[in-house]
């Protein structure tokens, strides 16, 4: 834990939120879906100027330390500490933050990382008729159906990040959820770090499921 003197984004007030984010890398290191680098986590600490907390780019996800995360404003601009650079992917978060999300969990499980590379030739993945999917937020029957689209992987963040936020302002058909870049991983979010969490558990699930439906049957 950082004493006053120690260079870090984790003041005093957001100390305990810096700390939910390292708790998420331990648990989703230990199910896989954080290994290595891999991997990184936001949350929102301020709307008026929009400032993110969010872990540094290339750091271990899985033992992470409140002095590895970094406060950024609305362009991604790393504010402090001095010299510590934002996750590579942070546009991608301060998209998310600015159409209201609360906090951004982004995963690498092999789930997700398989039938993302699989099903980017339909452009997304549906994940439909399970009781898990009463998890996500605003589905409440299992007579439900959640699109997980998918985009090709980049290294051009700010123009993915472009095409999501034009996604998130489509009112006919907004993206919901969570989103998936092929060979890669999975992006979703929740008005809070919790939230945020229990997305990322059902999703995982949901796409668990998924690959093993397709491993024992093949093609459904
Ligand atoms: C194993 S490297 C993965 C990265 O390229 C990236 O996709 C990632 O998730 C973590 O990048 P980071 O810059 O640490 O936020
Ligand atoms: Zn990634």
């Amino acid at each position: 834990m950082p004493n006053k003197d120690t260079p870090t984004a984790a003041s005093e007030e957001n100390l305990l939120l810096c700390e939910e984010l390292i708790e998420c890398g331990r648990d989703f290191h230990r199910r896989g879906w954080s290994l290595g680098t891999s991997s990184n986590y936001s949350v929102v600490t301020e709307r008026e100027p929009l400032t993110l907390l969010m872990t540094g780019s290339g750091f271990d996800k899985g033992r992470l330390r409140p002095e590895q995360f970094v406060t950024v404003d609305e362009k991604a601009r790393a504010l402090k500490p001095d010299g510590l650079k934002p996750s590579s992917e942070a546009l991608l978060h301060t998209v998310l933050a600015k159409h209201g999300a609360g906090a951004v969990l982004h995963t690498h499980s092999v789930a997700a990382t398989v039938l993302s590379e699989h099903f980017l030739k339909d452009g997304g993945v549906r994940l439909s008729g399970y009781e898990m999917l009463k998890g996500l937020s605003g589905i409440s029957t299992h007579e439900s159906e959640a699109w997980i689209e998918i985009y090709p992987n980049t290294q051009e963040i700010a123009s993915l990040a472009t095409v999501i936020s034009l996604r998130l302002n489509d009112a006919a058909r907004p993206l919901r959820h969570g989103f998936l870049m092929a060979g890669h991983g999975l992006y979703t979010w929740g008005r809070n770090i919790a939230e945020a969490r229990r997305q990322v558990e059902v999703l995982e699930f949901l796409l668990e499921v998924v690959t093993q439906k397709r491993l024992l049957f093949g093609s459904f």
